[in-house]
């Protein structure tokens, strides 16, 4: 089965798209601390996510703690779960095998997010995973997606549609691990209509304001899934992670209208 066909059966059994974003702050209980919240998280969570995503980023700053702790986390998530790990990594065809290697095989990711700059060698050694997924940053949901994403070319097409160009080629190469992008709801407007079928990872819900409204505009039918971290993790209020997920999961479904 392919990541994208796996990415819809969870979809379509958990009537959610809420990807549950796994950021957990280094605060001063470390990598013990963080190993029992994100496992109650977890718990949870599970029945309304579409899919899980650690960020590497928040591991890496608990040192070899935190490795140890996202590797125990990978080998203990639920297996119906698909795992998409924020790595946005990138370097030379070379040395992204040995990333490919280490998260589909090492740590059996279900999906990685790569950053695209370096071009379609670089991303070469992750398109040969059967049932592996790859998203490409492709407008991001930070300000400075303006600097280089939205920029135009001078045939008219936007900088960003040269990252779908790569997708378009792996797709016509016949290609085993599927390509998906990451757009920023908070910058999804006018973007959506020109990446119509392939998947999305959505981030800039809740913390970071992203508003629904243009994906429900966009009527999309692709495995798209929306990602929110500080909102379940670390909102200010009284609920549990399991109802802000729900609540979450439903906003989500109501957009969409399915
Ligand atoms: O364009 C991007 C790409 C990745 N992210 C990541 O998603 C989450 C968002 O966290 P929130 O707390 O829900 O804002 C985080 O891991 C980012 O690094 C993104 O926000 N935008």
């Amino acid at each position: 089965m392919s990541y994208a066909e796996r990415l819809q059966k969870r979809i379509e059994k958990t009537g959610s798209r809420l990807c549950v974003g796994l950021d957990p702050r280094p605060g001063d209980g470390g990598a013990a601390f963080a190993k029992n919240f994100l496992t109650q998280v977890i718990e949870e969570t599970a029945i309304w996510a579409a899919a899980y995503k650690p960020n590497m980023a928040y591991f890496e700053a608990m040192g070899i703690e935190g490795i140890k702790l996202l590797e125990d986390l990978l080998a203990a998530m639920p297996s119906d779960v698909p795992v998409i790990l924020d790595a946005k990594r990138s370097d030379i065809g070379e040395t992204q095998k040995y990333y490919a290697q280490g998260y589909f095989a090492g740590w059996n990711v279900d999906a990685v997010t790569l950053n695209p700059f370096l071009g379609y060698d670089s991303i070469e050694p992750f398109l040969d995973w059967e049932g592996k997924g790859i998203y490409l940053l492709a407008v991001t949901s930070n300000p400075g997606s303006a600097d280089f994403q939205r920029q135009k070319l001078a045939d008219g097409r936007s900088v960003f549609e040269l990252v779908t160009a790569l997708g378009d080629r792996a797709k016509a190469e016949g290609r085993a691990t599927d390509v998906g992008y990451v757009v920023g709801l908070t910058n999804a407007a006018d973007v959506l209509e020109k990446i119509p079928d392939a998947p999305l990872l959505v981030p800039g819900l809740g913390a970071q304001g992203g508003d629904l409204a243009s994906l429900a505009a966009a009527g999309r039918s692709a495995p798209d899934v929306i990602n929110v971290s500080r909102g379940i993790l670390y909102a200010a209020d009284e609920r549990g992670f399991g109802k802000r997920a729900r609540d979450w999961a439903e906003k989500i479904s109501a957009a969409y209208g399915k």
